[in-house]
């Protein structure tokens, strides 16, 4: 519930379009979703790296950094997921205004909050990058251990195993990691934004 009374909002004297111009390209957020262990922030920190050798103003906002910091007062019970969500859609808004292409990588798993952050965005500036992969992969690949914790019952609320993950019905880019290396869903990710004429 917003408590925003007896505030007024204040045009900046210098734009996101002067920025974008400046810059000499668009700006936007990726927004990756999908499962603990899909591939979200290996390949979200891939397109980060091709951007900044190309020049381009980039940021990664990382669920594991963020909930060290910002949001470090939450947790994963489905209330603080959705203001988790919430507070990074609002830090990725600023950054697209600042004129960066922003790459979150949080599992976010609730359509509706996807949807919500979605709506803060003008058309264009919001591509959703559904990293889908099996259960059973990630759970092999479980690269911190955590889906062993999940299932030795030492972690509760997993996503997947006993909180639910609901997956994207429109999302703008299927990313498949266990049959796509990473060099191709980068390629595939950089298409987009070629077509969008951000880059
Ligand atoms: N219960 C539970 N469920 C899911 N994930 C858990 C949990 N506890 C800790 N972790 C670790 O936290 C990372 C997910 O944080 P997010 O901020 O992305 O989650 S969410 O979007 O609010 O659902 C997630 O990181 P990723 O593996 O990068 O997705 C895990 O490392
Ligand atoms: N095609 C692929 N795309 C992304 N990650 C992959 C792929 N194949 C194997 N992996 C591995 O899977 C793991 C994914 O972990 P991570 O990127 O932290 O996922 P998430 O951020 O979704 O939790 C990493 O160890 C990564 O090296």
């Amino acid at each position: 519930m917003s408590k925003a009374t007896n505030i007024t909002w204040h045009d900046a004297a210098v734009t996101k379009n002067d920025r974008r111009a400046s810059n000499g390209h668009g700006s936007c957020v990726l927004w990756f979703t999908g499962l603990s262990g899909s591939g979200k922030s290996t390949i979200a920190n891939a397109v980060s790296s091709k951007l900044f050798q190309q020049g381009i103003n980039e940021y990664v906002l990382d669920g594991d950094n963020i909930r060290h910091g910002l949001n470090q007062d939450l947790g994963f019970s489905d209330d603080d997921r959705t203001e988790n969500i919430r507070r990074i859609g609002e830090v990725a808004k600023l950054f697209v205004d600042s004129g960066k292409i922003v790459t979150t990588a949080f599992i976010s798993p609730f359509r509706t909050d996807r949807d919500h952050i979605r709506s803060l965005f003008e058309e264009g500036e919001f591509i959703e990058v559904f990293v889908e992969c099996p259960i059973e992969t990630c759970e092999v690949r479980d690269p911190k251990q955590l889906y062993a914790k999940a299932r030795r019952g030492e972690i509760k609320d997993f996503t997947g195993i006993d909180s639910p993950y609901e997956r994207p019905q429109h999302p703008e880019i299927i990313i498949q990691s266990h049959l796509l290396s990473v060099d191709e869903a980068v390629q595939k990710i950089f298409s987009k934004l070629r077509e969008r004429f951000i880059i």
